[in-house]
């Protein structure tokens, strides 16, 4: 770490405050406080598209000591031949600002090409470093997830609400249609999946590919109707569900057509809404890779990355769909399914990227579904 960082405070909206130190961007920033209690994943979790809008909490002391793994061109987050992110889940860092107790400044790792603090610094976002964040995360499950903003010693304050992002998916949705062929695969011969990107993260994209799956990658407010596909895939994505309305329209219509549907956390949200379900805001969200999921039916239990704040409020399910996981914590439904037409949803993250992929077979259950009805 510098010899000398410039002191820094976290201010939360009930008042608390939480004295560090300086580190990445010195720059004054609010947002949303949210923690996780991941030991490692900060590469996928700070470029996690979710988490735009939020300052990020890691509950586990030491963050950044396997460094960040920037080939081939340091400072930039390398691509594919595709133009799909290597080693990370977007082409940027997505959080607002990054509290840790330790920021590893001298990593260790064969694949590190840059420490956290200078890859943050490169990308403009302030992290505070030096906090009890078990205090804090504590604090936070008691009070709720809050508005708060780092506070960086001479930097211009900011107020609690400058850090409130309208419609985050608006902001991280892509731009356009594209379209991502696999390798060896004939045009026209490969499933064709709709991904419906809410601020989808990329290891969604490669798990379609890996699959043998053509992508055709459309905005979260892209009319479907023009698009002709096999399966349809609800993306993850910031924010409320509820302000995702154009997309809730489109997946209602998209029930009738009768194709296999499946989404993946935002995406569950969006679909129960589809089906006239409510969602909630849970008092401080699930974020982690060791969430305990049970499967209804087979009282199977899962561990699972998530990182999610809403949730789908269990006794709003209309008829015709049940809840397919529950959270062996907090009771809360992980997942939904219809008994009418293959429309199934999960809310914790089957393709990981940080955590366990022992769900990943959800992804395969759902291609062998889009082949069968083909
Ligand atoms: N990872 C996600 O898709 C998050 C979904 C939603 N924004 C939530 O916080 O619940």
């Amino acid at each position: 770490m510098k010899k000398h960082p410039l002191s820094a405070r976290l201010v939360l909206e009930d008042g608390s405050e939480y004295t560090g130190f300086s580190f990445g961007k010195a720059r004054s920033q609010a947002g949303e406080v949210v923690f996780t209690t991941g030991m490692t994943g900060y590469p996928q979790s700070l470029t996690d598209p979710s988490f735009r809008g939020q300052i990020l909490v890691a509950a586990y002391p030491l963050q950044g000591n396997y460094g960040v793994p920037l080939k081939p061109k340091a400072g930039e987050i390398p691509l594919d031949s595709r133009g799909i992110p290597l080693h990370f889940e977007s082409g940027r860092i997505q959080v607002s600002g990054f509290v840790v107790s330790e920021a590893c400044d001298e990593p260790s790792h064969f694949a590190s090409e840059m420490a956290l603090p200078e890859w943050l610094e490169k990308n403009n976002v302030p992290g505070i470093f030096g906090i009890d964040t078990r205090a804090l995360t504590q604090r936070i499950r008691e009070q709720g997830v809050m508005q708060g903003k780092i506070l960086i010693e001479g930097t211009r304050e900011v107020t609690l609400d400058s850090g409130i992002v309208p419609h985050p998916v608006e902001d991280v949705s892509c731009g356009g249609v594209s379209v991502y062929t696999p390798e060896g695969i004939k045009p026209g011969a490969a499933p064709r999946i709709a991904l419906v990107d809410c601020g989808a993260k990329a290891n969604i994209l490669r798990c379609l590919l890996a699959r043998k799956a053509e992508v055709i990658r459309v905005p979260w407010n892209h009319d479907l109707s023009g698009i002709e596909y096999d399966g349809l895939f609800l993306s993850n994505g910031p924010g409320d569900p509820k302000a995702c309305g154009k997309t809730i329209a489109t997946v209602r219509k998209a029930f009738s057509a009768g194709k296999p549907i499946f989404g993946i956390c935002l995406g569950n949200q969006i679909m129960a809404l589809a089906a006239g379900a409510d969602t909630y805001k849970l008092p401080y969200g699930h974020r982690g890779q060791n969430q305990p999921c049970i499967e209804a039916g087979t009282k199977r239990c899962y561990i699972t990355s998530q990182n999610h704040g809403y949730a789908v409020r269990e006794e709003t399910l209309p008829k015709g769909w049940e809840p397919w996981f529950i959270n062996a914590n907090d009771g809360t439904v992980e997942g939904i399914r219809s008994k009418r037409g293959p429309f199934s949803a999960v809310q914790f993250h089957p393709e990981g990227c940080p955590g366990p992929r022992d769900t990943e077979f959800l992804i395969d259950r759902f291609m062998e579904e889009v082949r069968g009805t083909r």
